[in-house]
């Protein structure tokens, strides 16, 4: 049998992004025996590639898409304004810069203990680096993220084809950009080009957009998009042609002629060559093995998972929140299981999107009860000029305990945090009713959501849920076990 010192470390990390990140911090709250490992570059996709840049380009195109409102607030001149591009591509990449400074600060103390190198499993306590050399732990972490997916036909294309890891280091853009694929990612990017001025046409394989299932904010959101480019939905975009003038694609009988193409069409997790084959264990036809998403624990292994390789809950905070589970289970004597946090989905368009709790579902029965507020009339929303989009409440018929929402909604980040922190806490309907609702404000729409779904509510028939679960020590996730 291996004593603990037989190993090189107690933990080794694998991947050094928001997930193996807080993998750390609760690994050296227990040992300092640990190495994190990272191909590089270091500084995570969050802040390199991922939220921080894309937010920066939106914020840049939110702001100069607020000119055509000028002229309604009675401000004159909006016309003399114009987007400089290559200006705007280098303030995100100077803010992008200091996010991965902050980062690259967090580990700049782990001396040997931070290895540059691509990592290799031989085994499950065992690591092989760069070919090299090889280090063994008590336990592995993994947390290796994603990276773009471009199906095949359309790699053809060569540098004309961008993912969000080339497109913030583009100089200029040109004028006709495509953007494939409208996941949150897509239909960020779609509007933040648009907003700026690009001329955007954006093709979705799917008739969803940013995931939304709820049909009247899928609807919402659609308006909202079209009003700034070209949407073909629901039918497979084809490359025609890419010669030195242009490129051509097709989606059904609509074709069109671009420059350059922004592929937004998924994310998976990076495991070539990771060597899962050799943790014996089963993989699915995607190559990943089953993972429990409560220990994160790959079956009976000392092995645990984190971050992007999740597909299900690819998101910042649910990747820093498998990042402490899996730390803290691999330091632990027997793995604890976790509770998840309520899903929040934002999607920060103009107006956002955002998906709480319990997914909408069009083969819900009655035991659902649905209720919304139509932004179009609703006070503060005017005054600014904001008055456009939706937020539908679901809410349990029975008792009405607030199970989820979807909304495309002024300040919809915002009002999807209050929503998803009363449905963490099993607030009710009327449990909220009773809060303070300041006037003016957007949320007094929520407001207006929350008595139009409290019209279909009934009485309890049965005594109340028991309490939440105890909190866990040595962490912000409460414990289930
Ligand atoms: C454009 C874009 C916008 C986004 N916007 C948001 C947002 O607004 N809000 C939000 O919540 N989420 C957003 N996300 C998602 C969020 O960025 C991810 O969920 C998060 O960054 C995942 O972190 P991670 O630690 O799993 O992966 P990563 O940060 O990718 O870390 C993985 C690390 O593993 C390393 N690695 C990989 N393989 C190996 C190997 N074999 N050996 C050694 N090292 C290896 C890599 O170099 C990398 O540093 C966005 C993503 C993108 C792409
Ligand atoms: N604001 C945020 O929180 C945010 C922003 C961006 C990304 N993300 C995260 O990053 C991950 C990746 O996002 P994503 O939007 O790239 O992925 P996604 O998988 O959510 O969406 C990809 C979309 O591309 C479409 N598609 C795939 N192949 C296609 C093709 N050949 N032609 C046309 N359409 C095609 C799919 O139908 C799908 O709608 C997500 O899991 C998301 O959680 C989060």
């Amino acid at each position: 049998m291996h004593q603990p010192h037989d190993y090189d470390y107690d933990v080794l990390i694998i991947g050094a992004g928001s997930a193996g990140l807080a993998a750390l911090r609760a690994v050296r709250r227990r040992t300092q025996r640990f190495a994190l490992i990272d191909q590089g570059p270091w500084g995570t996709t969050c802040a390199r590639v991922g939220c921080m840049p894309s937010k920066l380009l939106l914020e840049a195109a939110h702001a100069f898409h607020r000119r055509h409102q000028f002229e309604a607030f009675g401000l004159r001149g909006a016309e003399q304004l114009h987007a400089d591009i290559p200006a705007v591509l280098q303030r995100v990449r100077d803010e992008r810069d200091r996010f991965v400074q902050g980062v690259l600060a967090s580990t700049a103390d782990l001396g040997q203990r931070a290895i540059t190198g691509r990592a290799r499993i031989l085994d499950p306590h065992t690591v092989e680096i760069d070919g090299q050399r090889t280090l063994s732990a008590r336990s592995l972490v993994i947390a290796t993220g994603s990276s773009p997916h471009i199906p095949q036909e359309w790699q053809a294309l060569g540098p004309r084809l961008l993912t969000t890891d080339s497109l913030f280091e583009q100089n200029d853009l040109p004028r006709r950009i495509a953007v494939l694929g409208l996941g949150p990612l897509g239909v960020e990017m779609a509007q933040a080009l648009a907003h700026l001025g690009l001329d955007v046409t954006a093709f979705s394989s799917s008739q969803h957009l940013a995931g939304i299932r709820d049909p009247q904010v899928r609807a919402a959101l659609q308006q909202s998009l079209s009003s700034a480019m070209r949407l073909q939905l629901g039918q497979e975009p084809r490359l025609l042609t890419a010669d030195a003038g242009a490129i051509t694609i097709a989606a059904g009988e609509v074709s069109v002629q671009v420059d350059a193409m922004l592929a937004a069409t998924g994310r998976r997790p990076r495991i070539a060559g990771l060597g899962l084959e050799n943790l014996g264990l089963p993989l699915n036809e995607r190559g990943l093995p089953e993972v429990d998403p409560h220990t994160l624990q790959l079956g009976q292994l000392p092995v645990f998972w984190a971050g992007d390789m999740n597909a299900d809950r690819a998101l910042l905070h649910e990747a820093a929140d498998e990042g402490e589970i899996a730390g803290n289970n691999a330091m632990a004597e027997h793995p604890h299981a976790f509770a998840r946090r309520t899903p929040l989905a934002i999607t920060f368009t103009e107006p956002s999107v955002a998906s709480v709790g319990l997914t909408y579902d069009d083969h819900w029965s009655d035991e659902v009860a649905i209720g919304g507020v139509d932004f179009a009339n609703q006070g503060r929303a005017r005054a600014g000029l904001r008055n456009q989009g939706v937020l539908r409440l679901y809410a349990k018929a029975e008792g009405g305990e607030l199970l989820g929402a979807q909304l495309c909604a002024p300040a919809g980040e915002h009002l999807a945090h209050l929503i998803a922190w009363a449905i963490a806490r099993r607030a009710t309907v009327a449990e909220l009713l009773d809060m303070p609702f300041y006037h003016p404000t957007i949320e007094e729409g929520l407001r207006t959501a929350l008595r139009d779904v409290q019209a279909h509510i009934h009485p309890p028939r049965h005594p109340a849920p028991p309490p939440v679960p105890a909190y866990c020590e040595q962490s912000s996730l409460d414990c289930l076990d």
